[in-house]
């Protein structure tokens, strides 16, 4: 009888898996939301007068606030002090007003005469851009506050458990969100009208809401447990805190640099490649346009699959620096295919769609697990909010500057509807010069676990 008192929440399989999926699931909702625009590029020219600056500064607008407002630092410090349960619903109310925000913009503000408190231009941008981009910012805040939350979350939940591969899980469900987020905007958007993919987003937020207060219900009870375990065994008040020295010691780690300047340059290369992706497909190689989307977001159906599957083989076998390197590899080989212009065969493009995919797997599924090997779990949730803060400058300033390029380089002539027609070589090269510093910094990663034993090649499990 006393041992069974002595079970906690989490040493349940069924109620850790089910934790698990309720927080999993408002991840989907951010995922969905987050690239549910990017396969309306073409349709916001059209019905919303947006030009591909337009696009590209409010795609930027994800990570606007986290880079210029550090929100991100703010987010881990208040997770740090305020505990997993506020933030994360506070990250989530974020993200709903965001997109209420964005979701307004797109029907209230729609054109380019579009006023609000009579100025119809903000700082230069149409006031529907801007109003969409300040939406966007303030969801990008909430995503990325609750993606730290939420790797806290499992973090505490899976502890001596099956860690990497609940991170694996929960990177492979919110791939099922960015994924229907790219199948179902255009179809959708021809449907019920351009903005209702957006509204569907929010109704999924505020599930992700709801979910995000049942699963504080469990974690309140889990907490309890934790203390009453702690008391028996004398431990109480050891648990620990964060501090500013965590900060300093993360900074002057070799690994975590390696990791960031990693981080920012092979996810600049695959998600704001992936929201101009489905304009390239119809664009250069002829797609459908209602189909685009869906294999815009292939990497993210192949990642569903395959984070998992090398989560495992990683936990097992090991060689996460040397998977880092290859995952790099192929992504040059991806964006230099794409940049060549007489390769224009349908066929090629979806292929090295599913490469990429391929490519998108394998680096997570590598990199996430490497940093809680790096640093100890005391300084992971700072080492995390660290590292995404750097991955977001790229993610912010990879599609202003495409979208920039874009207008004023490569525009080649107008279709009938009289949307512009854009050569994408430029934008494709410049993937592929970030796609070979990305190779570099992964090789000097490979050494640096050489030199200062970060066991990133050695398996997680021990038999
Ligand atoms: N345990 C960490 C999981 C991180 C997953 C990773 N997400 C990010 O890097 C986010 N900062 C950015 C998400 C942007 C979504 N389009 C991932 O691979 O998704």
């Amino acid at each position: 009888m006393t041992e069974q008192l002595k079970l906690k929440l989490n040493d349940s399989k069924a109620t850790r898996w089910g934790a698990l999926v309720i927080v999993a699931f408002t991840m989907m909702a951010a995922y969905y939301v987050n690239d549910v625009v990017a396969p309306l590029k073409t349709m916001l020219e059209t019905d919303l007068a947006w030009s591909s600056t337009d696009f590209g500064f409010f795609t930027g607008g994800y990570s606007f606030l986290n880079v210029f407002f550090l929100m991100l630092i703010w987010g881990g410090l208040i997770l740090d002090r305020f505990g997993i349960r506020f933030t994360g619903k506070l990250a989530t109310i974020l993200m709903v007003g965001g997109t209420a925000l964005e979701y307004y913009a797109m029907t209230g503000l729609a054109g380019a005469d579009a006023t609000l408190f009579g100025v119809n231009e903000i700082f230069g941008y149409k006031t529907g851009v801007f109003v969409a981009f300040a939406g966007y910012s303030i969801f990008g805040v909430g995503a990325e506050v609750a993606g730290i939350t939420v790797s806290k979350i499992i973090a505490k939940w899976f502890r001596g458990k099956e860690l990497a591969t609940a991170m694996g899980v929960q990177v492979a469900l919110a791939r099922i969100g960015s994924q229907a987020g790219y199948a179902v905007a255009i179809p959708m958007a021809r449907a019920l009208g351009l903005p209702s993919p957006v509204l569907l987003g929010l109704i999924l937020l505020v599930g992700g809401l709801i979910a995000f207060f049942i699963f504080s219900v469990m974690d309140k009870k889990l907490d309890k447990q934790m203390e009453e375990a702690a008391i028996a065994a004398g431990t109480e008040g050891e648990e620990e805190k964060f501090s500013f020295k965590d900060v300093k010691n993360i900074l002057v780690n070799p690994g975590f640099w390696l990791i960031a300047l990693l981080c920012v340059l092979f996810y600049s290369c695959v998600f704001p490649f992936q929201k101009f992706a489905s304009e390239l497909m119809i664009i250069k190689y002829g797609i459908n346009e209602n189909v685009a989307g869906t294999f815009a977001g292939l990497p993210a159906l192949g990642a569903l699959i395959l984070t998992p599957v090398f989560g495992g083989f990683i936990d097992k076998r090991g060689k996460s620096a040397s998977i880092m390197i290859l995952g790099a590899a192929m992504l040059i080989g991806v964006h230099f295919i794409y940049a060549i212009p007489a390769i224009d065969y349908w066929l090629v493009a979806i292929a090295l769609m599913i490469i990429l995919g391929i490519a998108f797997s394998l680096v997570p599924s590598a990199m996430w697990p490497a940093v809680a090997k790096i640093f100890p779990v005391s300084q992971l949730g700072t080492a995390y909010a660290l590292i995404f803060f750097i991955q977001n400058i790229g993610l912010w300033g990879i599609p202003t500057l495409i979208g920039k390029v874009l207008d004023v380089y490569c525009i080649v002539g107008q279709k009938a509807d009289g949307t512009n027609m854009y050569d994408y070589t430029i934008p494709m090269c410049i993937f592929t010069g970030i796609a070979c510093l990305s190779l570099v910094v992964a090789f000097l990663l490979k050494r640096a676990d050489k030199k200062y034993g970060y066991q990133l090649e050695e398996p997680n499990i021990q038999e």
